[in-house]
């Protein structure tokens, strides 16, 4: 039987690289996992196993932490630009780079006053504890031509203890779920959002800005939102964002709805006044979507799990 080779693309994934910028004794960090993938001429390596257009992924992995020193962490955004734009400009057989890029984020330790920590007299710029589990992600895709920017997070957990109803859904003979006026709202959420920033010519977007947005739209959308299903909020979040950051032109959402059951008290002689609730982790219903601004056409792939 003959065979061709399809799609391939190769890298060095999960590069863990933390920087520290040292400014006085006020010290910042960046704390990255970078993953590499290149595509171009590698049909030869495949075929016949001629090494003559492959960067080794050993190289790859080194140039990121190389990068890291000569260009500095700016963003995700940014330090995964000029990765792609390296590879791709500086390599003939590279055609296309992928990065992508998971950043864990750090707060510094502070009093409980809110100010820096002192040790005696002296502040203490150092300390750092990790922020939540919550993971900010990028994916920058660049073809030597066109770029594009996909940036979200995950795992951002949140909840409503009110506001929350579900109810008038449509009801066959296995359904059992009682129709709720009062319920807990609570997910794990990840979103991807792609920037309309595609060539070198267009003004670039201030990414980290523009990632706080992102965020704080997307918390406040979920707290002022009275939810009559999570399909509901998921859409105000997405469109809060559309309508307030002109840089971002589609949204898509996993959100899994993490169900709190109220606990039958009664055997107990107790009554739960919507108060004791069983957190279940599973099965969990899973919401996803993707929110566009008008005539976009939608590119986030419908399964993000890997982005
Ligand atoms: O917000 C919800 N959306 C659903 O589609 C659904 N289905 C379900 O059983 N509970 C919920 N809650």
């Amino acid at each position: 039987m003959p065979t061709i080779l399809g799609q391939n693309q190769y890298g060095k994934a999960e590069n863990r690289v933390v920087k520290i910028v040292r400014d006085g004794d006020t010290h910042h960090i960046k704390d990255l996992n970078v993953s590499v993938a290149l595509s171009g001429d590698m049909d030869d390596v495949h075929y016949s196993g001629s090494n003559a257009n492959v960067l080794p992924t050993d190289t790859t992995k080194n140039t990121v932490f190389a990068f890291a020193k000569e260009h500095g962490i700016e963003s995700a955004e940014q330090f995964g630009i000029h990765l792609a734009r390296h590879f791709v400009t500086s390599q003939e057989p590279i055609k296309t780079a992928r990065i992508r890029i998971e950043e864990y984020a750090w707060e510094r330790i502070a009093t409980s006053d809110g100010n820096s920590r002192f040790i005696g007299a002296e502040e203490v710029q150092h300390s750092f504890v990790r922020k939540g589990q919550e993971l900010r992600t990028a994916q920058i895709t660049y073809d030597g031509r066109k770029w594009e920017i996909v940036s979200g997070l995950k795992d951002l957990t949140v909840l409503n203890s009110t506001n929350s109803e579900f109810w008038g859904y449509v009801k066959d003979r296995y359904t059992t779920l009682k129709e709720a006026y009062d319920r807990i709202l609570a997910t794990d959420v990840s979103a991807r959002w792609r920037y309309n920033w595609t060539d070198d010519e267009q003004p670039m977007p201030n990414w980290e800005k523009s990632y706080r947005q992102a965020r704080k739209h997307m918390l406040e959308a979920f707290a002022e939102t009275y939810s009559l299903s999570l399909q509901q909020t998921l859409y105000q979040m997405g469109s809060r964002i559309i309508d307030s950051r002109s840089e971002i032109d589609e949204i898509r959402f996993s959100l899994p709805n993490n169900h709190h059951f109220l606990v039958d008290l009664e055997p107990f002689g107790l009554k739960n006044d919507n108060e004791v609730y069983f957190a279940a982790d599973r099965p969990y219903g899973l919401i996803e979507a993707t929110v566009l601004r008008d005539g976009v056409e939608p590119k986030i792939p419908v399964d993000m799990t890997n982005l």
